[in-house]
């Protein structure tokens, strides 16, 4: 089964509870929250305190992607505003079994990012070690970019190394999944689909858009 992960970068904050709830009404399976800090990434985005306010407002794990330097600093600030997982990016951990055992000794997942232009090779061996592998489809940073199709020989591939070496772990995609991509990543063996403007920008609204993006993915499936 698919899960579809909104991401609130796309929200509009001024009612945001209530924007989280309309994906939720829609199958949503999380909730994405992008922290980007201005260096890893040039852009700023949200910190713990978001958490904070939409934990009593949903059901669903809320789900860390952590676009920063130095992953390791906002982690107990996270936990204590309810986040349920994190993703970190081999980028800035090149060594990350540590910081992997770190997040799991806090009870949480841990998910492992690389960026478009990064060697897949290097994120192979980590595999075994986390429950969830991102492949990112566009240059983390902002919401609202096209989706790079060289990223869909880079999602079969991570797929078949996760068949061979840790079935249970999920295989994400984040940037630019909306109606026209997402059963293409479905089709190379994403299970998890981040999607920000194709929900909270959707004409059709927010809970339509999810289910209408959760159906193709389903479709997709291979
Ligand atoms: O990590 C991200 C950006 O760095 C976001 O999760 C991603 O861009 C989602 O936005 P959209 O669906 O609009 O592309
Ligand atoms: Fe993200």
């Amino acid at each position: 089964m698919p899960a579809i992960a909104p991401s609130i970068l796309a929200a509009d904050f001024s009612q945001l509870g209530e924007q989280v709830k309309l994906t939720e009404a829609g199958g949503a399976n999380r909730v994405h929250v992008d922290v980007m800090d201005g260096h890893f990434v040039p852009n700023l985005s949200m910190g713990s305190i978001v958490c904070k306010g939409l934990r009593p407002v949903t059901k669903m794990p809320l789900e860390v992607h952590l676009m920063v330097e130095a992953p390791a600093k906002f982690l107990d600030d996270f936990v204590k505003s309810g986040a349920d997982s994190f993703i970190f990016h081999l980028e800035v951990e090149p060594e990350p079994t540590e910081m992997i055992q770190h997040i799991r000794s806090l009870g949480k997942k841990v998910g492992l990012a690389v960026n478009p232009n990064f060697a897949i090779e290097k994120l192979k061996r980590y595999i075994p070690e986390i429950d969830l592998a991102l492949c990112m489809t566009v240059f983390p940073g902002f919401g609202g970019q096209k989706y790079i199709p060289e990223s869909t020989a880079r999602i079969r591939q991570i797929r078949q190394w996760i068949r061979e070496l840790n079935p249970a772990c999920e295989l994400e995609v984040d940037g630019g999944i909306d109606a026209r991509t997402i059963g293409e990543a479905s089709a190379a063996g994403a299970n998890v689909f981040v999607a920000g403007t194709a929900i909270f920008g959707a004409k059709e609204g927010a809970t339509a858009a999810t289910k209408h993006l959760h159906d193709l993915a389903a479709a997709a499936a291979t």
